[in-house]
């Protein structure tokens, strides 16, 4: 590896391309001298450090940026359309094809397990061929996987289709907020990664929608809402044929001349000598630092400071998914159920307001991260997340507690010793998975109600007996599968909106936008793939092991459970996210340098990035060597 090392640092240090940067126009010197005058005119540091971002956004960030970030995160937006459209495929699927729970569970979890696996062969990948090549290798692979999907004659064919699907989305989740990282300008760095989560939320969206439009079709509806994730997959594989490579990747592979071109390509009419010496001379402490062979993972294991962006980055990804977002999600279609929303059609339409929610909520998460910053954002989010989820834990207590009494007990000739029949009240009987309660509703009471059997085909109807046709029949008797009939169904939904609310702007895209920062270059690749890794794996495991929980402990001790989960998290953010805001992705890695696990951004870190922000927004006036002084 030192051998590498030394080849690569021979090529990094050819500078003989000096003469190729684009020097800065008079308009554009005068422009940023603009930029200096109002950032000194501001009165208080919080004015100064807004006048200096806007400034700077106008003068300096051309829309190209924008256009990259935007075709990259096509990458984010297949991410959630192919993990949100599967529901309501599955509902048409098990019919069609006749799915047993088994089948079904394997259809949904391959994609996710498959993601987790290419997630950590995207990292070598990455590092090997670059990140342009990865995102067009991913949409390549989503392309495949929606033709395999769409046209798919049997189960055994949709399974390839499926983990096809996964191994794409590894990759591209991965890969995609790095890229937009390496490419970004400081000051939007934050805003630009985070609309990747942003898409990723208008993908379920979307997704939720195809759902509902496309569940009418009683016949091949699935696969047009499996299929309908080409024309993404398409779109981002054009846009990339003609989309550059990471400026930070090229100069690390030692095509400085490259490297330049593209850096003045997406920084327009920008000085890009500054930047790309900085980067350059931090590509090159960072392998003098490096010595010996070996595996990357292992020298980020022995490297403290790469261990601790390790532990917070992949402890982010973690604690997100262990605060129960896919499980709300999932479960948001029986929450408005059990609000008295009895109609399948319309829960399933109502299930994409939640996902309109999320969104809604990401896009304020998109605004806040460079006003805020991302560790006032995450613990804020986190702390709302856990509070909420502990409103929602009561609510489905109170619900508990005065759940209705079963009055009927009727029994099937063919299954007399059935176990359902022996449940005293609701509660019970609909955490048994081979149970459903039936029962009959007016205005103000809940009557003539009894425990039996699901069917064995669809958990959308009972065995046998009155429920046995439909969730809701003609005279008003409803078929309840998991949930139970309340009047503190409020409590839950407000919790549910408080939960989308609090979660969607922080807890949300943090996660995937400090660990796209938070690592040096050499050790990015390695880093997100880990944490994109232990991300889906905590993906997998919480929807899993959901509704074993809540059999064992119910589904009030199933969310008390996530908000204690959610308190743990808010400890280890508390006291090991410092502060990325503002900062060149090379001096992140100081940030990690010295404390036991890089604790809070004190005020005395906050004030050096708000004058670094006023100094960069004074220093554009300067002549070129200048530049250099003020680092
Ligand atoms: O950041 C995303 C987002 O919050 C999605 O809504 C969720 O489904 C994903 O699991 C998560 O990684």
């Amino acid at each position: 590896m030192s051998n590498l090392m030394g080849e690569r640092r021979k090529k990094v240090s050819d500078d003989g391309e000096r003469s190729l940067i684009k020097t800065p126009s008079n308009a554009s010197i005068a422009s940023q001298a603009n930029a200096a005058t109002a950032a000194a005119a501001a009165s208080s540091t919080g004015d100064l450090e807004r006048a200096a971002r806007k400034q700077f956004q106008q003068d300096v960030t051309p829309a190209f940026v924008y256009v990259l970030a935007v075709f990259s995160a096509l990458g984010g937006f297949l991410f959630g359309y192919d993990t949100g459209v599967v529901s309501g495929a599955m509902l048409l699927l098990k019919r069609e094809m006749n799915l047993s729970a088994l089948w079904q569970e394997v259809l949904v979890s391959s994609t996710v397990g498959a993601a987790a696996l290419s997630a950590l062969a995207g990292g070598f990948l990455n590092g090997l061929f670059g990140r342009r090549v990865c995102i067009l290798l991913a949409s390549f692979i989503f392309t495949v996987g929606g033709v395999v999907l769409s046209t798919a004659p049997n189960k055994e064919v949709l399974l390839v289709g499926r983990i096809i699907v996964g191994l794409g989305l590894g990759i591209a989740s991965m890969t995609v907020p790095v890229y937009i990282a390496e490419s970004s300008p400081p000051q939007l760095r934050g805003q630009l990664v985070t609309i990747n989560t942003l898409f990723i939320t208008g993908g379920q969206f979307i997704a939720s929608l195809v759902d509902g439009a496309f569940s009418y079709l009683r016949h091949d509806g699935w696969r047009y809402m499996l299929g309908l994730s080409v024309v993404p997959a398409v779109l981002q594989f054009l846009g990339f044929l003609f989309l550059p490579e990471s400026p930070r990747w090229l100069i690390q592979r030692g095509l400085t001349q490259k490297a330049r071109r593209v850096l003045s390509q997406i920084r327009g009419n920008q000085n890009i000598d500054e930047e790309y010496d900085s980067i350059k001379s931090s590509i090159e402490e960072e392998e003098k630092d490096c010595v010996g062979g070996g595996p990357v993972i292992w020298h980020m294991l022995t490297y403290p400071p790469a261990r601790r962006a390790l532990i917070v980055g992949c402890g982010l990804q973690m604690f997100q998914q262990l605060s129960g977002i896919n499980t709300v999600m999932y479960y948001s279609a029986t929450i408005l159920q059990m609000s008295g929303v009895r109609d399948d059609k319309l829960a399933i339409w109502l299930a994409s307001v939640t996902a309109f929610t999320n969104f809604l909520f990401t896009l304020l998460g998109v605004w806040l991260v460079e006003r805020v910053g991302r560790r006032k954002l995450t613990l804020g989010s986190i702390i709302g997340t856990g509070l909420s989820l502990t409103l929602l834990a009561v609510g489905f207590l109170l619900s508990a507690q005065h759940t209705p009494p079963v009055t009927l007990h009727p029994s099937d000739p063919s299954t007399p010793n059935s176990t359902c029949s022996r449940y005293g009240s609701c509660e019970p009987c609909m955490l048994d998975p081979a149970c459903g309660f039936c029962y009959r509703e007016n205005s103000s009471s809940v009557f003539a109600t009894s425990c039996v059997p699901v069917s064995p085909a669809y958990t959308g109807e009972a065995a046998w007996g009155r429920c046995s046709n439909a969730t809701q029949t003609k005279d008003g008797t409803y078929w309840a599968y998991n949930y139970c009939p309340t009047s503190y169904s409020w409590v839950v939904l407000v919790g549910l909106i408080l939960y989308l609310a609090f979660f969607a702007p922080g807890m949300g895209p943090m996660p995937w936008t400090v660990n796209s920062e938070i690592y040096p270059l050499w050790a990015r690749s390695t880093g997100n793939a880990c944490s994109a890794g232990v991300n889906w794996t905590f993906n997998v495991l919480v929807s899993l092991t959901f509704l074993h929980v809540a059999q064992y402990l119910t589904y009030y001790g199933a969310f008390f459970l996530y908000s204690g989960l959610a308190l743990l998290g808010f400890l280890f953010i508390y006291g090991c996210l410092p502060e990325t805001k503002g900062r060149r992705l090379e001096e992140i890695e100081s940030l990690f340098e010295s404390r036991l696990c890089s604790c809070g951004a004190s005020d005395a870190d906050e004030g050096r990035q708000i004058e670094y922000i006023r100094v960069k927004g004074s220093n554009y006036h300067l002549s070129d060597n200048d530049a250099s002084d003020v680092e």
